[in-house]
């Protein structure tokens, strides 16, 4: 206190201070201090790596010591909680150096002749090191391949990729292959020293747009035998968005995921790769050559009968029924709708959409080979919360029946109405039916979206680019059927209705139309499958439902979306074109 007189003028000040430098605890803390800095002189080393294990050990074999005070008093320590927690912290530490002294560099090390060699010494962690090497076909140098961006070789700073790697810890690796070099990292615990001589050429700028793709694929770096390092590997599912940091590569780009906020990069097969896998995967099915079917009037349009269900009129859905009507129409089937491009499924560029709420919902369309349960599903969200979700309303030049409304039913126009809307490309879908025409319009979807409901549309997938633009936004459902066995189980009661020509519309599903749904499933969501954004499989319909109302929920409030970068053609019509040829593939 002798040194405070001149700080404090007032009596109330020098008691404060006086009580306050009194205080017991800061005395303790004082003594905790002066104990952290006597350790810190002696830079201590861990006894033991693995204290909380050992004490776990002990605490169990002290049991059978007999049960004497000093026996019962060291159990209940060692299972104090906080003791566990004392111990476990102690061990992170122990197990990774923080404070690493690198090694002073060796005698000897630098020969005369290369004056370019650098040393460059690594604390290596449980973390990898996030670089491979791979071997100079002309020179037999083994060189840096690949920096993954965030790894502990990145954020080094000292590494590069070009640069020839001459020695590891000592252990020269000339000569060697990449495959033997791995062992010696593996091996060296602590620090890793390395030779090398720097890569002369500079690195690469990097540019500065970001670049988000959408993976159509399921990718698992441990069942792939040729990605050159599984340790620095991206696994990724299908839909997962990532972020591509580096396309330097053919064969392997650099990638991160987008969702955990990740900087540390890693490999994932580039498009080029991916598209050469697909290619000798893809069933030869789809390389028969295509024989356009000749059109028939009245063919495509069994789905069309405006039944109602439960209330609400069933979907309007031409051409999904057609390919199920009869051994003829079925061997179209490979044919009917395929007149979009086949884009294998490898990546799709996507851009961030952050939805104000003055937007309007996105479109959500739905698709699925027939008898699915498209219909059903969609019956669901309807009754689920009508206020919410809305259907379109088709128009038709057939007359209107006695206990039909207009604009309720159908929209019941001229032909003349209704064909001056086809030559202003006013439908997503329409065909003719026993001699009267059917179609879904875009105003109809317009309609849905202006009362500020999220418009369920279900068409054929190969409609989908009438609505592929900015402006519906649309978040693409595919229902899938399940496996056959699954099929046989939940669809016992269900009734699938057939083409309307059949003496019997309605009957229960046959083993042949569960695989036929499963065999249409598998070329729809190969041809398209690089539309969906959601994939369902519908098995237990509770459970689907479940899951899909609660995604579309999410889809409505979620503050960032992730849409296809073509959308952000300013022209919708220059969109829709766009989407005809797939240019967002990258
Ligand atoms: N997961 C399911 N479990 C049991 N029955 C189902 C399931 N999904 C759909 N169904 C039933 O299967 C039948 C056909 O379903 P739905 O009419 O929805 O098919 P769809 O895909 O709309 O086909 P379509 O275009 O031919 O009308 C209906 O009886 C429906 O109730």
């Amino acid at each position: 206190m002798s040194g405070t007189g001149s700080h404090t003028d007032r009596e109330e000040d020098y008691r404060f201070l006086h009580s306050m430098l009194m205080e017991k605890k800061l005395h303790l803390l004082f003594k905790i201090h002066e104990r952290l800095k006597h350790f810190e002189r002696r830079g201590p080393v861990p006894v033991q790596e693995r204290a909380a294990r050992l004490a776990s050990d002990l605490a169990r074999d002290l049991i059978y010591q007999g049960w004497r005070d000093e026996v019962k008093e060291l159990v209940a320590l060692l299972n104090k909680p906080f003791f566990k927690s004392l111990l476990s912290v102690h061990d992170a530490v122990a197990q990774r150096d923080f404070d690493p002294t690198l090694p002073p560099i060796p005698d000897g090390v630098l020969d005369e002749e290369e004056d370019s060699v650098k040393i460059v010494s690594l604390v290596k962690t449980k973390e990898p090191l996030g670089a491979t090497v791979r071997r100079d076909e002309s020179t037999g140098a083994i060189v840096v391949a690949r920096i993954m961006r965030g790894g502990a070789a990145d954020k080094s700073g000292l590494i590069h990729e070009g640069d020839e790697l001459k020695e590891v810890n000592g252990v020269s690796v000339e000569r060697r292959k990449p495959k033997e070099i791995l062992p010696l990292l593996a091996q060296s615990q602590g620090d890793i020293k390395f030779k090398i001589i720097p890569a002369s050429h500079k690195e690469e700028m990097s540019t500065n747009k970001k670049l988000f793709v959408r993976a159509l694929f399921h990718y698992d770096p441990k069942e792939d035998p040729s990605v050159p390092c599984k340790d620095v590997a991206v696994a990724f599912n299908r839909g997962d968005v990532l972020q591509i940091v580096s396309t330097e590569d053919d064969t392997w780009w650099q990638a991160c995921h987008v969702r955990d906020g990740s900087s540390r990069a890693g490999l994932i097969p580039s498009q080029q790769l991916q598209e050469r896998r697909v290619a000798l995967q893809r069933p030869k099915a789809l390389f028969k050559p295509r024989v356009e079917p000749p059109v028939r009037e009245d063919v495509d349009y069994g789905a069309i009968s405006g039944i109602h269900i439960a209330g609400l009129r069933r979907s309007f859905r031409l051409g999904r029924k057609s390919s199920w009507a009869s051994d003829a129409t079925r061997s179209r089937r490979w044919s009917a709708g395929v007149q979009g491009s086949v884009c294998p499924p490898t990546y799709i560029e996507v851009m961030p959409f952050h939805r104000s709420r003055e937007d309007r919902q996105r479109l959500v369309v739905m698709v699925g080979p027939s008898g699915v349960g498209v219909n059903e599903l969609k019956r669901r969200l309807l009754i689920s919360d009508p206020d919410r979700y809305g259907v379109t309303v088709p128009h038709t030049t057939r007359e209107k029946r006695r206990q039909e409304s207009e604009g309720v039913d159908y929209h019941f126009v001229s032909v003349h109405t209704f064909e001056e809307a086809i030559l202003n490309h006013r439908f997503i879908d329409y065909g003719r039916h026993k001699g009267h025409y059917y179609g879904t319009s875009l105003d109809s979807v317009h309609q849905v979206m202006a009362e500020g409901k999220v418009c369920l549309l279900d068409v054929h997938p190969s409609k989908l680019k009438h609505v592929y633009t900015s402006e519906f936004k649309p978040y693409v459902v595919f229902v899938k059927p399940p496996r056959i066995e699954e099929l046989r189980l939940t669809r016992r009661r269900a009734k699938f209705i057939c083409d309307e020509e059949d003496t019997n519309p309605v009957r229960i599903f046959s083993e042949e139309d569960f695989e036929d749904m499963i065999d249409l499933a598998e070329v729809m969501e190969k041809q398209y499958g690089h539309l969906f954004d959601k994939v369902i499989v519908n098995g237990d319909i509770a459970a689907v439902f479940r899951e899909l109302k609660a995604d579309l929920e999410e889809i409505a409030e979620a503050d960032i979306q992730w849409i296809p970068a073509e959308w952000s053609c300013s022209s919708p019509t220059k969109a829709r074109r766009s989407c005809g040829y797939l240019t967002g593939w990258i």
